[in-house]
């Protein structure tokens, strides 16, 4: 069998290209599916709206579907723009002469232009429909429809809403954000199912007026995405990531007059040289495989003293005089990453993290020990730098087995800064790894190494996750140090030497 799923969409044509059927084979292709169409509808729409609609007869419908199941392995099925009732029952009908398939259904009523897409009638026959499909798409006011309420005022309330239709209705929901009128926050969508909120993800507001069809594009790449992943959650995690990209990056094309709502590009990433939206590339997953490791370093005594401030104040120097010797090694490893950089803002950022490491972290260290002779790395110190070294040869591994030290430091200062009080012996240490800034500076260490992720050869994605996964061992281990397993002059090979030139010529 194909690694690549046959996804099928039935829905409504729209000749110009950025919603309906046309969104969908361009979505289902980007995400990695080979994308079928059976047509319900034909519009006459451009960027602007929506001026005329044809529907073909029902049974039409029911040949094309025929013919695609007869034939053709459907791996999973989005729905669109259905139109009537008569068209509603010709899916319905098909559906159940299917094996069991993944169903994603996007009740298309009114289009974003407020054409109505779907007959008055139709209301009933569509709820019957719902009950037959695995996750629903509303925007907030087809939501409302489904939920007999007014559109929700806030996302609290139309999370309300997508509990309830859950619940009546026996699917998960995807409520969507992308007509809240509350922007503070980012763009969320959120999966709901009738015990309430299973995944919630938050995009950064794109600044575009091209959004047409949004909601075609995410529902096809949802269905391909899960198709791909068999998991409702990742395939939400990676379709909001793509569909943010096509957002993004939505101005590039010129479809349309300024009057109107263009759509999205949804080959952005493809085209610049970004492999179709996968499950491993997802750091997300990293992060989830090493839950474990995290749960060790919140139970080590090490960490509970330093949070209660009751750890003794020897252990707390041993560990940041390996902490000093480690830290101008990341440092060193920081600007590896810098020079070996595909562009100037991962140059730019790198190299400022290395600035920051060298004079912000080290200061903390200098205040507290003075400025005595560095000590010899620890067993548990060398086997972490030599890692950091042995990582330093191509610059998607290299970044993955950075990340840890922020993200773990991050979690970790974030979690125990709750215990920060007046007098607490260990304040410094606090503020530092959950101040703001190392927040944001987190935050963009994670979205590079996505980005970057996004980009490596399969290969290379196994790589930079195992990377990942020993480098965040190694902070476990380096946090449970103490002074009695310490090793000074044991296996510091690495420590002092040009490490990098010494990883360039092995
Ligand atoms: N300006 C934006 N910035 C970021 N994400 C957005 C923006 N607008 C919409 N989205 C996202 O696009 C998807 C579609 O959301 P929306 O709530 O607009 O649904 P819709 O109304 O069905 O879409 P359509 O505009 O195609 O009708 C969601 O993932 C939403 O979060
Ligand atoms: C054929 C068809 N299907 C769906 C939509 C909804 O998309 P949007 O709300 O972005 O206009 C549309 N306009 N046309």
């Amino acid at each position: 069998m194909s690694a690549v799923p046959n996804i099928l969409s039935i829905a409504g044509s729209d000749p110009s290209g950025g919603a309906g059927i046309q969104a969908d084979l361009k979505s289902i292709a980007a995400c990695g599916g080979y994308g079928m169409a059976a047509i319900t509808a034909l519009t006459a729409q451009n960027t602007r709206g929506v001026t005329g609609v044809h529907i073909p007869p029902a049974e039409f419908l029911s040949a094309q579907l025929a013919a695609i199941s007869e034939d053709v392995r459907v791996d999973a099925v989005k729905i669109g723009m259905l139109g009537t009732a008569g068209a509603i029952r010709a899916v319905t009908g098909w559906l159940r002469t299917l094996p069991r398939v993944p169903v994603v259904l996007d009740p298309v009523m009114v289009a974003t232009s407020g054409d109505r897409l779907l007959a008055a009638d139709a209301d009933a026959a569509l709820r019957a429909l719902l009950r037959m499909v695995d996750v629903v798409t509303p925007n907030l006011a087809e939501l409302a429809v489904l939920a007999g309420e007014p559109t929700a005022p806030s996302w609290e309330r139309a999370l309300t809403q997508a509990r309830a239709v859950a619940a009546e209705y026996g699917v998960l929901v995807l409520a969507k954000g992308g007509h809240l009128a509350d922007r503070r926050g980012g763009c969320p969508d959120a999966l709901v199912d009738s015990r309430g909120v299973v995944l919630e993800v938050v995009a950064d507001w794109a600044n575009t007026r091209n959004t047409h069809g949004t909601g075609c594009s995410l529902s096809s790449a949802l269905a391909t995405l899960y198709a791909r992943t068999g998991s409702w959650p990742d395939a939400l995690r990676l379709g909001k990531a793509w569909l943010g990209r096509a957002l993004a990056d939505a101005d590039a094309l010129d479809v349309g007059s300024d009057a109107g709502h263009g759509p999205v590009h949804h080959f952005a990433g493809l085209w610049a040289g970004e492999r179709p939206p996968s499950p491993a590339a997802l750091v997300d997953t990293w992060w989830d495989a090493i839950a474990g490791v995290r749960e060790d370093i919140d139970a080590l005594a090490f960490v509970r003293g330093l949070k209660d401030g009751t750890l003794a104040r020897a252990d707390f120097e041993h560990y940041l005089r390996q902490d000093a010797l480690y830290l101008r090694t990341y440092a060193q490893a920081l600007s590896r990453a810098s020079a070996l950089a595909p562009d100037a803002g991962q140059q730019r950022f790198w190299a400022s993290a290395a600035a920051g490491c060298l004079e912000e972290e080290l200061q903390l260290h200098r205040t507290r020990l003075g400025s005595g002779p560095p000590p010899e790395p620890s067993a548990t110190t060398a086997a972490y730098l030599n890692h950091l070294t042995a990582s330093g040869r191509t610059y998607p591994v290299l970044v993955a087995a950075i990340l840890p030290c922020f993200w773990l430091y991050q979690d970790t200062g974030s979690r125990l800064a709750a215990a920060h009080r007046d007098g607490h012996p260990y304040a410094d240490w606090l503020a530092a790894y959950s101040s703001v800034e190392f927040d944001r500076a987190t935050r963009e260490a994670v979205a590079v190494v996505q980005k970057v992720a996004l980009r490596a050869r399969e290969d290379e994605v196994a790589d930079m996750r195992r990377a990942f996964v020993e480098s965040a061992r190694h902070e476990l281990l380096f946090f449970a140090q103490t002074e009695a397993d310490g090793d000074p002059g044991g296996s510091g090979a690495a420590f002092g030497s040009p490490r990098w030139a010494v990883a360039r010529a092995e």
